[in-house]
């Protein structure tokens, strides 16, 4: 019989549910997260020897997690949040070797009453949600820390009536899709992006709330303004200004399903809805294209000055040319 062994673990609680008020007098905040902390470490004589001593249990993660927001200023600043989190856990326990902090944050805009902005009240508008996702690694035993952060956005549903392309790709005996020149495009946005923390002293030194804004911001401009030839070229071309625009980033990945809107048929009741025509779409809600990549800057490369390059070309063409010579007196 083969052995078997314990490849991988992490556990933790998922799904916590928090609400945190922050009062100024009569003015008020409100953040609304959903949390998930799962813990890696020596965990294996829990799952292969039935030994819970070292376990942390998953009740007395989630309330460190209402402990910490509590005690904590950084509760609406969701990265600084989740890292405080992984660095509880990091440091109390002396088996944990690293925790993974996934923060949802749920949108409460505030009100617009009386043409004021209310002290007190706030309105849902819109279920797209903030993320990160945080990794605090312990490095040795003097509690240092390696900590990776990923941030996004998620399920911001976005549609434009025109400005939109979809022609010259592949036609084979399986292609019934017609070319468009102008059609409805509609996604749903997930993107995340990764934090280059390696050159920071501190991560406060990172604006994650501008960043998160900007992209969120670039990305609905490149939707609304680009004249897409595809769902393929205008995920490129977002990525292309968000990496540009921000060096503190290193790439950017999204998922794009692209939701169809097909013309539905009324020529066959003698209205014309094609084409030039086509006023009544169907939305189809399944099944939707899915376009997702991730790009990357590329490292900076390590090149010798133009000086040295052009002096080596010369040095080359000048022995080319003699060996050339000799090779005529052969
Ligand atoms: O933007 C698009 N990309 C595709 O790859 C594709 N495929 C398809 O049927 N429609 C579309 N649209």
């Amino acid at each position: 019989m083969s052995e078997v062994f314990l490849q991988e673990q992490r556990y933790g609680k998922d799904r916590i549910r928090l609400v945190k008020v922050i009062r100024t007098g009569k003015f008020h905040e409100i953040v609304e997260l959903t949390v998930c902390v799962l813990l890696e470490g020596d965990f294996t004589a829990a799952y292969t020897k039935a030994d819970n001593s070292l376990v942390v249990a998953t009740d007395t993660i989630k309330n460190t997690v209402y402990i910490l927001a509590k005690q904590s200023s950084n509760v609406q600043k969701i990265e600084i949040f989740a890292t405080e989190i992984g660095q509880h856990f990091i440091s109390t326990y002396s088996h944990v070797s690293k925790a993974n902090v996934w923060i949802t944050q749920h949108k409460w805009t505030r009100m617009l009453v009386n043409e004021r902005l209310h002290d007190h009240s706030f309105i849902r508008d819109g279920d797209d949600t903030r993320n990160t996702k945080v990794i605090v690694i312990k490095k040795d035993e003097s509690k240092n820390t390696t900590i990776k952060i990923e941030s996004g956005l998620k399920d911001l549903l976005v549609l434009k009536t025109t400005g939109s392309a979809f022609y010259g790709f592949m036609r084979d005996e399986y292609t019934t899709l017609l070319e468009t020149d102008d059609r409805i495009l509609s996604t749903s946005i997930d993107a995340t992006w990764t934090y280059n923390t390696s050159n920071v002293s501190s991560i406060s030194q990172i604006p994650f709330d501008n960043i998160f804004n900007s992209i969120r911001q670039i990305t609905l401009d490149t939707f609304a303004t680009d004249n897409s030839a595809s769902v393929q070229a205008t995920l490129y071309l977002m990525s292309k200004i968000a990496l540009e625009k921000f060096q503190e980033i290193n790439s950017i990945h999204y998922e794009l399903p692209n939701k169809h809107y097909f013309a539905y048929d009324l020529d066959r009741f003698g209205l014309k809805n094609s084409g030039k025509d086509c006023d009544v779409y169907s939305p189809i809600s399944d099944p939707s294209g899915l376009i997702t990549a991730t790009v990357a800057r590329t490292e900076p490369k390590l090149c010798e000055s133009d000086e040295n390059v052009d002096r080596k070309k010369a040095e080359l063409e000048k022995q080319i040319e003699e060996l050339r010579e000799k090779l005529e007196q052969l």
